[in-house]
C-alpha cells in the first residue's frame, strides 16, 4: 500500500546571521527514511514535534515532492499522479478541516461527492452508513463553522471517507477532543479498519491513540526512522527491565548486587535496574540487611516511559532488545 526507500525532503530555512545578513541553511526534514505498509494495516507513525512526521505525509499524499528517494502509494508516485492518487486515499489534518466553512455539513459533503465523483446511489449508501456510525444527524445542516471541534472532526471523516480510499491518512485526528469524542473518533477508525480492511496510517501525540489502534508503531527522530514494530513487541522489551529506586538515610556509595545494574545515584536516592527474572522481594531484603533503606519503590516501565526515553535519546535506557537504532 506505502513503500517509501531512503526517502529525504530538504527544505532551505533562512536563518539570521548579522545585523541585516540572512543565510540559507540547508535542513533535512526527512533524512533517508524506508518502509513499507501493507494493504489493512494500521501503523500509528510517532515522533517528537519536528520529526518529520507531517513533511511524511505532505510527501506521502502529493502535496510535497520528496527531494531524493522513492516513494510508491497504492502503485502511485505521489507528487506526478496527485489527483488520481486523491481518489484512491482519504486524509485527515486534525488542525485543519477540508469542509466548506459556511456550508451546511450535508452540502459540503455532496460537494466532496462532486469532486470525487461518487455515483450517487453509492454516495447515498455510504453517507447513511457514515451517519450512522459517526451520529451525524444531529448536525447535518448546520453550518461547518458553527460545530464544536468534534462534531467537526466527525465530519471531516466522514469526507475523508464517502469514497471509500483504501488508504487514510490521519495527521493528529483526536488533538483538543473531549475524552468521549476521543473514544467515538477511536472506535470509529478501529471499525473502519477491521469491518472495511482501510488501511490506515495514523499520526498522534496521544497514547491513548496508540494503545487502543496501532499494533505496529513507526517512531521518527529528527528526520529518521528510530524504530519500526510491533507496540507489543516495543512494550515487551521495554518492561523487560524494571526500576527500583531506592531511598537512603543518607548519601552513600552506588550500591553494587550481581546483576543488577545501578543506573544513577542522586543524593540519597538510588535507581537500580532489575532484570524480569530478578526476584524484586528477594532485591529489596538484600538490601535492607546491607544499607539503611527508608524507602523504595518499583517503577514498571510502560509506554510513556518508552517514548519519553526513545524522544529524548536515551533508548538504550529501557530497551536492550529490539531495533531502535537507525
Ligand atoms: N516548509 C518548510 N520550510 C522549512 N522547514 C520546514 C518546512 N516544513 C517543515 N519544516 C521543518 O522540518 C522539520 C520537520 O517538521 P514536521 O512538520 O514534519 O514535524 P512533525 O514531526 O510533524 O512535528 P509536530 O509533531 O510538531 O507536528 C521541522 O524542523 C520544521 O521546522
Amino acid at each position: 500500500m506505502i513503500e517509501a526507500v531512503d526517502v529525504v525532503k530538504a527544505f532551505t530555512v533562512r536563518t539570521r546571521s548579522g545585523l541585516l545578513r540572512r543565510a540559507r541553511t540547508p535542513l533535512r526534514a526527512v533524512d533517508g527514511v524506508s518502509f513499507a505498509v501493507e494493504p489493512g494495516e494500521f501503523v500509528g507513525y510517532l515522533g517528537p514535534n519536528g520529526a518529520g512526521k507531517s513533511t511524511t505525509i505532505k510527501m506521502l499524499t502529493g502535496i510535497l515532492t520528496a527531494t531524493a528517494g522513492t516513494l510508491r502509494v497504492c502503485g502511485l508516485d505521489p507528487s506526478r499522479r496527485r489527483t488520481s492518487l486523491a481518489r484512491r486515499i482519504g486524509v485527515v489534518f486534525g488542525q485543519r478541516t477540508t469542509l466548506w466553512w459556511d456550508l451546511p455539513l450535508r452540502d459540503s459533503l455532496t460537494l466532496v461527492r462532486r469532486l470525487y465523483r461518487v455515483e450517487s446511489g453509492a454516495h447515498r449508501a455510504r453517507l447513511a452508513e457514515l451517519t450512522a456510525l459517526l451520529e451525524l444527524e444531529p448536525f447535518l445542516d448546520t453550518p461547518v463553522r458553527q460545530l464544536s471541534l468534534g462534531q467537526r472532526m466527525r465530519g471531516d471523516l466522514a469526507a475523508a471517507l464517502l469514497h471509500d480510499p483504501e488508504l487514510l491518512v490521519l495527521d493528529e485526528p483526536t488533538i483538543g477532543l473531549d475524552v468521549v469524542s476521543k473514544a467515538t473518533v477511536r472506535d470509529f477508525l478501529a471499525r473502519v479498519n477491521a469491518e472495511r480492511g482501510t488501511t490506515i496510517l495514523l499520526t498522534t501525540h496521544d497514547l491513548g491513540d496508540i494503545e487502543r489502534l496501532c499494533r505496529r508503531v513507526m517512531i521518527i527522530d529528527r528526520g529518521r526512522l528510530a524504530y519500526d514494530g510491533g507496540l507489543d513487541e516495543l512494550r515487551r522489551t521495554v518492561s523487560a527491565d524494571r526500576l527500583l529506586v531506592v531511598e537512603l538515610a543518607s548519601p552513600a556509595a552506588p550500591i553494587t548486587l550481581d546483576g543488577i545494574e545501578n543506573v544513577r545515584v542522586e543524593g540519597p536516592r538510588q535507581w537500580l535496574r532489575l532484570p524480569r527474572s530478578a526476584n524484586a522481594a528477594a532485591v529489596v531484603a538484600e538490601l535492607a540487611r546491607g544499607h539503611d533503606v527508608r524507602d523504595f519503590s518499583l517503577r514498571e516501565p510502560g509506554i510513556e516511559d518508552v517514548l519519553a526515553g526513545l524522544y529524548r535519546g536515551d533508548h538504550e535506557y529501557w530497551c536492550s532488545g529490539r531495533p531502535v537504532a537507525p
